[in-house]
């Protein structure tokens, strides 16, 4: 029966990797979760058991954090970057590594108004997040970086309507000029592998991407959380030339009205019921015209049409 090893990848998912910077008394910290996954000519570890081109999971692991302690961590970006080129040097029969990092930020605790040097409160601004793949090596070398937010949850009071949509018989859903609109954002946007060439200043990037995202949020009147989310990936594809395409997937996250009028009051949009399940799922991409290829860009990355 010809049966042959279809894809497959291995690595150490879900290392977390917390270094610290305490050089001076005001330490800094850098919280990561990383996951590792090489790709490549692995066949015979699958097919008859023989592990000598395999890189231990193990290994893999160590090297994550000891490049914490010999490299710092610069970016999510340029820390996966590092790892990529280390397993594609360690191991011969892999054409490419995939790097997932998740960063989680602290901000400083506040003391009688001042920033304290080492403690720290972990920031409820969503979860930065990276994936970097290298594929190739020497002048086949292909790296393309996804870097992302994920639990980023934003919500509007008003300034959104959902109307005029298609009804059918069971249709019920009344239609609003005024509602709550609120999501639980995931973003992730592909940088252009020419800009990624010439290099990227990544937390400046990134940092202005969040800001620009929550900007237009809030500006964008919105007639759907479709227009809301174009919206808000046409902006950075306009004010970012490194970056290629932007996808979301966003949790419409209802807030119905509650009906007070049993206990014979008026519920003027002030009075809501949030409802966790069901909830609508929008997933959208925007892409530049001209974007460079993604390659191996999004493989192994689920979550986005
Ligand atoms: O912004 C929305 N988009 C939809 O597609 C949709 N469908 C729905 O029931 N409510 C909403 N809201």
């Amino acid at each position: 029966m010809p049966i042959r090893l279809g894809p497959n990848q291995y690595g150490k998912a879900e290392n977390r990797v917390v270094r610290v910077y305490r050089d001076t008394p005001r330490h800094q910290i850098r919280d990561l979760n990383v996951s590792t996954a090489l790709r490549g000519r692995f066949e015979d570890a699958h097919t008859s058991g023989d592990q000598r081109d395999v890189l231990p999971t193990d290994t893999q692991k160590n090297t994550v954090f000891a490049f914490a302690k010999k490299h710092g961590i610069a970016s999510p970006e340029e820390f996966a970057t590092l790892l990529a080129d280390r397993f594609l040097e360690a191991a011969p029969a892999a054409d490419g590594a995939r790097i997932e990092v998740e960063e989680y930020t602290w901000d400083r605790i506040p003391v009688d108004g001042v920033e304290h040097d080492h403690a720290f409160v972990r920031s409820g601004q969503g979860v930065r997040t990276a994936v970097v793949t290298v594929d190739g090596r020497g002048d086949d070398r292909v790296v393309q970086v996804v870097s992302g937010i994920s639990d980023l949850v934003v919500l509007k009071s008003t300034g959104s309507e959902f109307h005029g949509f298609l009804k059918d018989e069971y249709t019920t859903l009344p239609e609003t000029t005024d509602r709550i609109l609120a999501t639980s954002l995931v973003v992730r946007w592909r940088y252009d592998t020419d800009a990624i060439a010439q290099g990227i200043d990544w937390t400046k990037s990134w940092d202005a991407i969040r800001a620009l995202l929550l900007q237009r949020f809030a500006e964008i009147h919105s007639l759907a959380l479709q227009q809301t989310l174009h919206g808000m990936g046409t902006a950075v594809l306009e004010q970012h030339p490194e970056v290629a395409e932007v996808k979301f997937s966003a949790p419409n996250k209802h807030h119905f009205l509650s009906d007070l009028s049993p206990f014979g009051m008026e519920n003027p949009g002030e009075v809501f019921y949030a409802a966790d399940r069901p909830y609508g799922l929008i997933e959208a991409s925007v892409v530049r015209d001209e974007a460079s290829e993604p390659g191996n860009a999004w493989l192994g990355t689920p979550g986005f049409c």
